[in-house]
């Protein structure tokens, strides 16, 4: 099967193609509905389809008599570890913590709220939550209590569970207090918190309200895997969008576990045995998709790295440990490379290293700028594939689909797209572009199996946020063009998102956390270019008048955007500017501040409200270089 014939097929009859590939999963009963539609329309895949998704990435490799091969591997050069856990032992652990949560109440459809460190409890807690038929919503443990609050009020989960700490470096962060402070906040009051005691930090516990895990494993006996339907939802996993409220992204069992299986052939071209590490962390979808139940559901063993790539202890922190545990694929970030290439520009520390097994690297969660790409590709002399999807879709709409062809990644293309997605450029009108043609990237309707069906208690807003502004497409949020050879571009987002450091953080909800400082009329946040992180949030604010503390402001309001939100928000800089630039109906300019401040070339609406605004702004902004 070449690419072309594969991506011919699931275009014009995707219903077969997906029923032809629901054929690599052990289904407890086999669907027999592939594709369906609800009463918004929305697409639902394997609906009647039964299966258990624990079952698949665990038990399943033990009946096939995999059962002593390696499942998870954890390194964390934070805390000195290193631990192995085989199929058969990780089967166990993940029953048994099933059946602590069925103790506290959990059954299939209830909600479990995961916030936990890079440790291998967090992926046991995620597969037994699985097990059960449950869904399970995972906060990135750099998220503040707010944000834990906020969460927790959409997702009204029975149990939260969590660790006493994480370790940043060397910076210890007691976990407990910020889940004592968002159970504080929400109108959601959790039954159960299950607290992972490490040995760094011991976590106080409420006697009513929190268990010890290690305590409550004790007296456990394994649960059963509980069939569930396809479309049953496995987790939700929450994003930025362009307002404060996050949006919880609904993953179905069946499909998620299709585009698992498929996307780990295809995409990444992996066969059981093989191992994967995914420099991420399970609380964004690279961790749900490539730490955790991609290569499980493959059979190969996955590396759960409690580490950065730089500072524990060094620049060569990741090809140590692709040489320690034979890695074959690596998958990180962008940004995870530009900082180990800064610290190691030479690849100094590379070559003390052994890595006849690492075969790919592929990078996603930003733009991979083309120096990081070329430097990449001659330190190492391995395929560097960049590759772009969304949490949203959970696996990668485009792609180098290795597993099917020989093709050449393109400096600065994301690939071509992946069999089943239809990617077009639409003009704003909707209508599709010529080649070459920069436009909206959207994807033209049904999604794939895998992809978000509906937000989470929102279904209006999954409507108005990706599928009314073209009707028949889902549109990505994401600019760009495709070339003559059906590489994609991807060109930055084209709504008020921003990616830093491949975290995906929305402008408006840094905005609400400004706008409600006493001393501030008005304010705009901006991403701009920076070298490291790919972009940085820059905020612009009018003072009230009377408000002199310009400087005491600017540090306050720093703080709060890291207490309210998280440090992985934190502001670059506060910038005061007498006023802001508008459209004669109020939008604010955001664009052209940023394309200012980027030094691109200045796109200014006709609609400006006032031209000479931006004589102004040039002079405020260049204190910023
Ligand atoms: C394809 C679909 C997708 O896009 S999914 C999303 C893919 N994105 C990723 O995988 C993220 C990639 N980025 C990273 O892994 C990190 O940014 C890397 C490159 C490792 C750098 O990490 P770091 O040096 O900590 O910088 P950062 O900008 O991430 O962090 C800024 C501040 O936040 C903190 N932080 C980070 N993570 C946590 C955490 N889990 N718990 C608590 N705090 C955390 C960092 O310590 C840092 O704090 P500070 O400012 O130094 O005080």
């Amino acid at each position: 099967m070449s690419y072309q014939s594969e991506y011919l097929l699931a275009k014009n009859n995707p219903t077969q193609y997906w029923q032809e590939q629901a054929k690599l999963i052990d289904w407890f009963q086999a669907p027999t509905n592939i594709l369906s539609q609800d009463q918004d329309d929305f697409y639902h895949w394997y609906a009647d389809g039964s299966l258990n998704t624990s079952y698949l990435a665990l038990d399943y490799h033990v009946k096939q008599g995999r059962g002593e091969q390696t499942a998870l591997i954890y390194d964390s050069p934070v805390t000195n570890t290193k631990e192995k856990y085989s199929y058969a032992e990780l089967t166990v652990l993940v029953a048994k913590f099933a059946d602590v949560l069925a103790k506290q109440g959990v059954t299939k459809g209830d909600r479990v709220l995961i916030y936990m460190p890079m440790i291998p409890q967090a992926a046991i807690a995620m597969l037994a939550t699985a097990r059960l038929g449950a869904i399970h919503s995972v906060v990135f443990g750099g998220f503040a209590p707010h944000e834990l609050a906020v969460r927790i009020d959409d997702a009204t989960p029975k149990v939260v569970v969590t660790a006493s700490c994480g370790v940043e470096i060397e910076k210890v962060i007691a976990y407990k207090p910020m889940i004592d402070k968002a159970f504080e906040d929400a109108i959601h009051k959790p039954d159960t918190c299950i607290v992972y005691q490490r040995d760094l930090v011991k976590a106080d516990l409420l006697p009513n309200r929190d268990i010890d895990w290690q305590q409550a494993m004790i007296n456990a006996t394994e649960h059963e895997p509980v069939p569930v339907l396809g479309k049953d939802p496995l987790y939700i996993l929450y994003t930025s969008g362009t307002t404060g409220k996050p949006k919880g992204v609904v993953r179905e069992n069946g499909g998620h576990a299709i585009a698992m299986k498929y996307s780990m052939d295809i995409n990444y071209g992996v066969k059981p045995g093989d191992v994967f590490w995914a420099a991420s962390d399970v609380g964004w979808v690279v961790g749900h998709s490539y730490i955790v139940y991609g290569p499980l559901i493959s059979g190969c063993a996955t590396v759960l790295y409690e580490g950065k790539p730089i500072k524990t202890p060094d620049a060569g922190a990741f090809w140590r440990v692709c040489e320690e545990y034979n890695v074959n694929v690596l998958f990180s970030a962008p940004t995870a490379f530009r900082a180990i290439r800064k610290e190691d520009p030479h690849g100094n520390e590379l070559s003390k290293y052994n890595l006849p097994s690492l075969k790919r690297l592929y990078l996603a969660g930003e733009r991979l700028d083309p120096a990081t790409y070329h430097w990449l590709n001659d330190i190492t002399h391995l395929p560097v594939i960049d590759h772009w999807w969304q949490t949203e879709t959970g696996w990668p709409i485009a792609g180098i689909p290795v597993g099917l062809d020989t093709m050449e990644p393109k400096e600065g293309s994301a690939g071509v797209a992946t069999p089943g997605y239809q990617i077009e450029i639409l003009d704003p009108d909707g209508v599709p572009v010529n080649k070459g043609e920069s436009g909206y990237i959207a994807i033209k309707l049904p999604l794939p199996p895998g992809c978000l069906p509906t937000i989470w208690n929102d279904p209006e807003r999954f409507k108005v946020g990706y599928l009314n502004s073209f009707p028949g497409y889902y549109v990505t949020g994401d600019g760009g063009y495709i070339d003559k050879d059906d590489y994609l571009f991807i060109m930055g987002r084209t709504d008020d998102v921003i990616n830093v450091a491949g975290h995906r953080l929305s402008t408006g909800e840094m905005e609400e956390v400004i706008s409600n400082h006493k001393d501030v009329a008005e304010c705009a946040v901006v991403g701009i270019k920076c070298k490291l992180k790919g972009q940085v949030p820059l905020a612009l604010i009018v003072l009230k008048n009377g408000c002199e503390q310009t400087t005491e402001v600017h540090k306050v309001l720093k703080e709060l955007i890291r207490d309210q939100i998280g440090a992985i928000a934190s502001l670059k800089e506060v910038l005061t500017i007498d006023r802001l630039p508008k459209t004669r109906s109020g939008k604010i300019l955001r664009k052209v501040m940023r394309q200012m401040i980027d030094g691109e070339e200045v796109q200014v609406p006709s609609t400006i409200d006032d031209m000479s605004i931006l004589d102004e702004l040039k002079i405020s902004f260049r204190v910023l270089t």
